[in-house]
């Protein structure tokens, strides 16, 4: 499930990443990019292990945490690896799926994707997050302080940047499950389960929902 993530950082959070970022000089994205992807690749990064990332890390961890739908689809366990890019006019990154273990050496797997906007849309023409749908694609190009999530498996893309300056911070998560279809249901249940919660004569809907709620993901928890 894609889903997106309305202002999920405060005006001061955007302040202070881009505070951060802006103290760093980026490097090639193909640095951090193995073989088959080199050809694919073509931005700027601050990479996941840079000591700057820890600041920013932390600033978008404590973000995604109070962030319900976030928490309602991920599940996070761990992060496997985040990181600022920079695309500039010309730049781009072509149609790939991302590494299914990060985060060397500690072998994270990368189950949710996320990127978080960090420059309005009209700062930029092109750069658009596409999809591979099967008919076509699905593009999204948020506000600044928004951010999308996504299964890692999806294949995607960053269309060319054609003006302007894109600016994002793009990060990876273990998730506790697995599977993106089961999270899928997990996500539908407890949104059912918001929908029935205060209504008269629905007690027992409510229970049925919970348990089968709380025993999908006890049936599916990695801990
Ligand atoms: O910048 C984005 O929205 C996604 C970038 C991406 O696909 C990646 O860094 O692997
Ligand atoms: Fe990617």
């Amino acid at each position: 499930m894609i889903l997106t993530l309305p202002e999920l950082i405060t005006p001061d959070e955007l302040a202070l990443i881009k505070r951060l970022a802006g103290t760093v000089a980026f490097t090639d994205g193909k640095a951090t990019t193995g073989e088959l992807l080199q050809k694919a690749k073509n931005n700027q990064q601050i990479p996941w292990n840079h000591p700057v990332m820890k600041e920013i890390s932390a600033v978008v961890m404590q973000a995604l945490g109070r962030c319900d739908a976030f928490m309602g689809i991920a599940h996070p366990r761990r992060l496997a690896a985040m990181l600022v890019s920079r695309y500039q006019p010309g730049m781009a990154y072509g149609l790939h799926v991302d590494a299914p273990i990060m985060g060397e050496p500690n072998h994270v797997r990368s189950d949710v994707s996320f990127t978080l906007f960090l420059n309005e849309p009209d700062a930029y023409q092109g750069g658009e997050l596409a999809f591979e749908t099967g008919s076509g694609e699905s593009a999204y190009k948020l506000p600044a302080r928004s951010a999308i999530c996504y299964p890692t498996g999806q294949l995607h893309r960053v269309r060319p940047v054609e003006q302007g300056e894109r600016l994002a911070v793009v990060g990876w998560v273990q998730s506790l499950v697995r599977e993106p279809a089961v999270r899928e249901m997990l996500y539908d249940l407890s949104e059912a389960r918001e929908h029935l919660i205060g209504k008269e004569g629905t007690q027992r809907a409510l229970d049925l929902i919970n348990k089968s709620y709380f025993n999908l993901l006890r049936r599916h928890a990695e801990p």
